[in-house]
């Protein structure tokens, strides 16, 4: 379990993370989303004693990182998988961790063929593509065998074979019981693996919660008519309360109304349906719509593809 009790970093005058408090949950993946420079890194390394907070608190099975006597069994971490001595080979790295944390060359074993590391692993991690270090940086985090783990952008790099590797293993992993939390900027991906998200802009805790939840709360369900009376019925639902918007000629969306709601005042007017559909949000038009107003760095283009997707 990881808790965060109005936790505060600030690097000068920049505020990176505002006082959040947060829990994440034994026996769940809890997604970790927000825009570039949410403060996501900031968080999972004050959260791994990398960082120290300004203010607040933050500790993972009921004390801060550092004041756990072997910390890599408690938590494993992977923040910057780039950040290995890149003449070592994969091997020589995980054996000089374990070595360090009285871990067993067997278990450096283990993860490698966990990782799917076997066939490299007396390669210099210099050589490695950016997949194969992410599969390293995994193996690092799983060595100490910890119960809690925080994956910084785990999938980043990894081809499609690797990126539903990584989703079956934190599933795993969270059936066995552990804390697993990671970030990540594949909406379709996390929508797949996680159960709970945590989201957050400008440092500050926009949502948190069953991932449909937040996805309910923040763009409502929709219902989806195709009518050739489609304005009369548009009006109708207006008048029962619905917000309507016109996605094109003759098909109407629905908000604030079920799909059986709109079904019955058709049949009372008679008017003809060629299509009844409920449809639900996807995560990443969620997304887009909660993070709007926290988002720093925006290209051009953004807003118009926003305006879409709403
Ligand atoms: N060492 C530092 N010194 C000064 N400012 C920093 C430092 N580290 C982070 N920041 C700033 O703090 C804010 C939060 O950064 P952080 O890297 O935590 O965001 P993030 O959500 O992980 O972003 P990304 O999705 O781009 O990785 C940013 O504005 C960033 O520029």
């Amino acid at each position: 379990m990881i808790e965060a009790r109005n936790l505060t970093k600030r690097y000068g005058d920049k505020v990176a993370v505002d006082q959040i408090s947060f829990t994440i949950e034994p026996g769940t993946v809890t997604g970790f989303l927000g825009p570039n420079g949410a403060g996501k890194s900031t968080t999972m390394r004050m959260i791994v004693g990398l960082d120290r907070p300004t203010a607040g608190t933050v500790t993972v099975n009921g004390k801060p990182y550092a004041a756990h006597r072997s910390p890599l069994n408690e938590v494993g971490a992977l923040l910057d998988a780039k950040a290995v001595h890149t003449g070592r080979s994969a091997r020589s790295h995980l054996r000089t961790m374990a070595a360090t944390h009285g871990i067993s060359t067997r278990r450096v074993d283990d993860v490698i063929e966990m990782t799917g590391l076997a066939g490299v692993a007396g390669k210099r991690v210099g050589g490695f593509s950016l997949g194969m270090g992410q599969r390293l940086g995994i193996a690092s985090a799983m060595l100490g065998d910890p119960r809690t783990l925080i994956l910084d952008e785990p999938v980043n790099g990894l081809d499609p074979e690797g990126v539903v590797w990584v989703r079956t293993l934190v599933r795993r992993l969270a059936a066995e019981g552990r804390t697993v939390f990671l970030s990540s900027h594949l909406m379709s991906e996390m929508a797949q693996t996680a159960d709970q998200l945590l989201v957050i802009g400008r440092g500050r805790i926009i949502t948190a919660g069953p991932v449909q939840d937040v996805i309910d709360g923040a763009t409502g369900s929709a219902v989806r008519v195709r009518s050739p009376q489609a304005a009369d019925l548009a009006a109708l639902a207006q008048a029962d309360g619905a917000a309507v918007t016109i996605p094109e000629t003759g098909v109407v969306e629905l908000r604030g109304i079920s799909a059986e709601q709109v079904g019955e005042t058709a049949a009372r007017h008679g008017i003809v349906l060629h299509e009844l559909t409920p449809r639900r949000a996807s995560l990443e038009e969620a997304y887009m719509h909660l993070t709007q107003d926290a988002v720093e760095y925006r290209s051009e283009t953004a807003p118009a593809a926003m305006e879409a997707a709403r």
